[in-house]
């Protein structure tokens, strides 16, 4: 591993019209650790994570993947790489198998189940429909979803929200097996609990400002907290 692997911003900047979402935020999210984004309802930490696999660009500013600018990247390849599980799931398909294949056309069987069970979900779980799931359940398709991709990068915002701590667990332990792994998670949330049990690095936002960026036992922010 060198000094540049994983992602590194470079005075990244946001903004939507007057508004400034991300204001030259500059840090380094390491390959083969967790980095959670904190900070208040707003303070930007969606945006952040949208611009890792280019759901949206910087107006200006720049982020690298390992050294090279992540624009000059095919976008697709780099969605395979770096994976996103959004805040509200989103399930694509009709049956819960359909939607673990969409970026895994040959998803076997037994990989499927071994996906589901990653997420605490059985494995007659395939075959459900995907109308008919409950928020947190569809939460845990999609994550099981993106890690069918093996991406190098997942980038997970809220995954917790809305479910019971037992699930939330399972999120943690998915989360947690992947850096173990050699992966990199980009974790946004809420629940400094969850942030204070796998988080590596934290970085704090507020109105769009990198305000605080350091291991956990060194941010404020997580105190306010306990
Ligand atoms: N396309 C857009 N146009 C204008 N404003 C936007 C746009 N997208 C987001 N915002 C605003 O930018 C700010 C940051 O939004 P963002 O979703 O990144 O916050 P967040 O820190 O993830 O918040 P939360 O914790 O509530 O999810 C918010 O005030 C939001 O309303």
């Amino acid at each position: 591993m060198t000094t540049n692997s994983g992602f590194l911003l470079d005075q990244v900047t946001v903004t939507r019209g007057e508004t400034r979402l991300l204001d030259a935020v500059s840090a380094h999210l390491p390959v083969g650790h967790c980095t959670a984004v904190v900070g208040p309802s707003g303070a930007g930490k969606s945006t952040l994570l949208r611009l890792l696999n280019r759901l949206d660009d910087p107006g200006s500013g720049q982020i690298l993947l390992d050294g090279i600018p992540i624009s000059d990247l095919d976008v697709l390849d780099l969605r395979r790489r770096v994976g996103l599980v959004a805040q509200q799931p989103v399930l694509l398909t009709d049956r819960v198998a359909g939607d673990l294949r969409l970026g895994q056309p040959t998803l076997g069987d037994h990989r499927m189940c071994e996906l589901l069970e990653r997420v605490g979900l059985p494995a007659g779980f395939a075959q459900r429909r995907t109308s008919e799931l409950s928020g947190g359940e569809a939460q845990r398709v999609c994550l099981a979803r993106a890690l069918a991709v093996e991406p190098e990068v997942l980038l997970l915002d809220e995954p917790t929200s809305g479910l019971d701590g037992v699930s939330s667990g399972v999120i943690v332990e998915a989360a947690r097996d992947h850096v173990a792994a050699g992966g990199t998670v980009v974790l946004v949330s809420h629940d400094l609990a969850v942030v204070r049990g796998i988080a590596d690095t934290v970085l704090v936002l507020e109105h769009g400002h990198l305000i605080a960026h350091g291991h956990p036992d060194e941010i404020d922010y997580l105190e306010a907290g306990r």
